[in-house]
């Protein structure tokens, strides 16, 4: 499979991340439904829907902060670690920025990027900082390195946020709604970066309202409702034929504002 023509360049390979029959209930609510959902390596996958539709929680079982009640999740074939140190492993293979800012407020930019990889890999302290100043510079924030992320805008933090989560190497990206408490001029310079990620190729799962970003670097837009994936499509299908109803109603809403 290949890219649609408007941005994803990368070839799209084997399955990277796969859920099978997952199922997940916070109490009585059953949040996750029946999910198969396959990923492959080098796929850019947008998930859309409302507001409680399950897209946090999706995202979050992915990298073991939620746990599954029954059904599979793999990562390169291998099972998610429930603990211990195959867990802290699969942390650094999942890397996640979140919809808040992500940063430790006591720490620099810089310590910020370099923390991970030297206590979770044992990368010495001088390889670590060479490598997170190449990754600052990558996402434009390299002048900031000895700054608190306090004070960083809100786009400078969330590119800081995108960099600690590659200095760990990854396997795949997960993002959920990570322009949502940003500033409208700040968005676009935050989604660049997604978009060239997404362009060199990165396995990534984007929890968006940023229809731009999905119709410009997705391979795929799985749309989900109270808590089941309902239809899933490249993006130039699903923003013009939408199937169901459901998403035609989501997409009559959200393209109108
Ligand atoms: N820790 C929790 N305990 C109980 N219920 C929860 C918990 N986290 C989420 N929920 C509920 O699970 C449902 C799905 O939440 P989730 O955050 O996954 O939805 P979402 O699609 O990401 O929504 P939004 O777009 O508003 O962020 C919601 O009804 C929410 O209230």
């Amino acid at each position: 499979m290949t890219g649609s023509a408007s941005v994803p360049t990368a070839e799209v390979g084997q399955p990277l991340v796969e859920l099978r029959d997952v199922q997940k209930y916070f109490g009585s609510l059953h949040v996750l439904q029946d999910i198969n959902m396959s990923v492959a390596r080098g796929e850019v996958v947008v998930v859309i829907g409302p507001s409680g539709s399950g897209k946090s929680t999706l995202c979050r079982t992915i990298n073991r902060l939620e746990p599954i009640d029954s059904g599979t999740i793999t990562l390169d074939g291998q099972p998610l670690p429930a603990e211990g140190r195959a867990l802290a492993r699969l942390r650094a293979d999942v890397g996640m920025v979140f919809q808040a800012f992500n940063l430790f407020a006591h720490k620099t930019v810089l310590q910020n990027v370099t923390l991970g990889p030297m206590k979770a890999k044992g990368v010495k302290r001088a390889a670590a900082q060479e490598e997170a100043m190449r990754l600052l510079e990558r996402v434009g924030v390299a002048n900031q390195a000895n700054k608190l992320p306090a004070q960083l805008s809100g786009g400078q933090q969330q590119r800081v946020a995108i960099a600690r989560a590659l200095a760990m190497k990854p396997k795949v990206m997960l993002f959920d709604e990570p322009t949502s408490a940003l500033d409208p001029e700040m968005i676009n310079e935050v989604l660049d970066v997604m978009t060239s990620l997404a362009k060199e190729g990165m396995t990534m799962v984007v929890v968006t309202h940023e229809m731009g970003f999905a119709r410009r670097a997705a391979h795929r837009v799985i749309f989900m409702d109270d808590g089941r994936i309902v239809e899933e499509a490249a993006p130039e299908e699903f923003f013009t034929r939408p199937k169901s109803d459901r998403a035609k109603d989501f997409l009559s809403k959200i393209l109108t504002h």
